[in-house]
């Protein structure tokens, strides 16, 4: 048998979307919870799937209890493989872990999540990274048992399954998928399970919002549930990023003295001029946002931490002075932040380079995450981000939440851009207030729909790579 198909497994649907951290300014707490709960094997893992599936929103993550079964001593180890152990008792539970899962997704921050490995009663080795999530489904029997976890929810929902089907169902699944025989889970299911049920799991219901009777058989109560989820997502999501109240956020006055702007002169202004003019020639924007881009990495390397040190001249004085900062990686946010490489390479000796590539949803134009490559030193050093546009702020922000999930610290980041909308900067600066933000220009005209500057040079990447339709 398959390893994969006897642990436990936090399925994961993180792809795309908006992240959860694009709010992260603590007013508002769009990472919507559900808890799933219910007799083993009445279907709450599959109604949870379920969920996931219709609703069809990015950043989905299903935290199963699983992934918190304590670990157990030598001896209990051997009852459980005599089929003598209660895992279906709460305290058979590590609680405190569960809550540092939970409490870092529902806060938008990215956690680790341990796997289970049912065939050996044991914790796998390996854990799961989940960056963050808009909705995290917490499904297991005591779902709806701890009061901690119960008050993090935003809907309780419990899977009521006749215990006959329950039976016939584990059976099947715990023989296919757990390792285990007909005879053993039918003395565990007399033992502990069946007891357990009726003294602990079936009395949660009384904490739930929604019964499902039959599961997943229960079509019209999934879809009842799937509708109200989506109605209450729509909401958060309106009120997040609705362009009007985007739009009449902040002027440059609003942002803090970490963000810096290249000065403002006529050889700049020239540039710009040329960057926004829908006639400029592919070869010429290239050549001038390469040149701006050079531009701001030189002015923003001015605002990195650098190390006092003194040299001897070759006349024999010394001399005061700062080292080149040591320990600098780059990293470029693809597709468009890609063109300011060149630009990097030619002004500054980076001792490592990184890639995140973000790509919009082709439909909503949120963002989604597609591929994270960074060094395992990058948690060392100064860090400098590159993106060509800061225009809500959304894919900025996801990738500074990557670099720090990767032990980068926030005062460490500098985020460099060729232009930026004040809004957006402040969206980076409201989430992460150590982070220092570099651009060359500032534009506040947004379109309607708040994905590009209005009076910019349009979509810089198609503009440089010549993709424009
Ligand atoms: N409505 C259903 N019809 C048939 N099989 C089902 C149904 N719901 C769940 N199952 C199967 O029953 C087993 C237990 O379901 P699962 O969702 O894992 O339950 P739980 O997570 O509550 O233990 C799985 O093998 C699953 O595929
Ligand atoms: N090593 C283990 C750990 C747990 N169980 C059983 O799993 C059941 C919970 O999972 P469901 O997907 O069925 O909700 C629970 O009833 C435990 O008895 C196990 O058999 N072995
Ligand atoms: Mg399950």
């Amino acid at each position: 048998m398959a390893t994969d198909s006897i642990k436990s497994s936090t399925l994961m649907l993180r792809s795309a979307g908006r992240p959860p951290w694009y709010a992260a300014d603590g007013k508002n707490d769009p990472v919507y919870m559900v808890g799933v709960a219910g007799g083993s094997a009445s279907g709450k893992t599959s109604v949870a799937r379920r969920i996931v599936q219709a609703l069809d929103v990015p950043w989905v993550v299903i935290v199963s209890m699983d992934s918190f079964y304590r670990k157990l001593s030598p001896e209990e180890s051997k009852q459980a493989f005599l089929n003598n152990h209660d895992f279906d008792h709460p305290s058979s539970y590590d609680y405190t872990e569960a809550l540092r899962c939970v409490r870092d997704l529902k806060q938008g921050k990215a956690t680790s999540i341990p796997q289970y490995d049912f065939a050996k009663h044991a914790p796998s080795t390996e854990s799961q990274r989940v960056y963050g999530a808009s909705v995290v489904i917490f499904e297991g029997i005591f779902a709806l048992y701890d009061p901690t976890l119960l008050s993090m929810m935003d809907m309780k929902v419990f899977v009521d399954t006749d215990s006959d089907i329950c039976l016939a169902r584990r059976i099947k699944r715990d023989v296919t998928e757990r390792a285990r025989d007909p005879i053993g889970i039918l003395q565990q299911y007399d033992r502990f399970v069946k007891p357990a049920f009726d003294g602990f799991v079936r009395p949660t219901m009384n904490n739930a919002d929604v019964i499902i009777p039959r599961g997943l058989d229960n079509e019209v109560a999934i879809d009842l549930l799937i509708k109200h989820i989506q109605r209450q997502l729509d909401a958060r999501s309106q009120a997040l990023m609705r362009p009007a109240l985007v739009r009449q956020f902040r002027s440059e006055d609003d942002l803090s003295e970490l963000f810096f702007r290249v000065p403002e002169t006529n050889q700049v202004r020239a540039m710009q001029t040329i960057l926004y003019d829908a006639t400029t020639s592919r070869e010429d924007f290239i050549f001038y946002s390469d040149r701006l881009s050079r531009l701001v990495l030189e002015f923003g390397l001015g605002k990195l931490d650098l190390a006092p040190t003194t040299v001897t001249t070759p006349m024999g004085v010394p001399f005061d002075g700062y080292s080149l900062a040591p320990n600098v990686t780059g990293v470029t946010i693809l597709r468009a932040g890609g063109v300011m490489e060149k630009a990097l390479h030619s002004v500054v000796r980076p001792a490592h380079y990184g890639k995140i590539l973000i790509v919009g949803d082709p439909v909503t134009h949120e963002p989604r995450l597609h591929y994270v490559n960074l060094p395992p030193s990058i948690k060392d050093g100064q860090v400098l981000l590159m993106d060509s546009t800061i225009v809500s702020g959304a894919n900025a922000l996801m990738a500074v939440r990557i670099c720090l999930d990767h032990g980068v610290k926030q005062e460490n980041i500098l985020f460099m851009s060729l232009l930026a909308t004040p809004h957006g900067v402040h969206a980076i600066q409201s989430a992460f207030p150590k982070v220092k933000v570099v651009v060359a220009l500032l534009d506040s005209h947004i379109s309607e729909d708040n994905l590009l500057i209005k009076a910019g040079y349009g979509i810089f990447g198609d503009r440089y790579f010549g993709t424009e339709c």
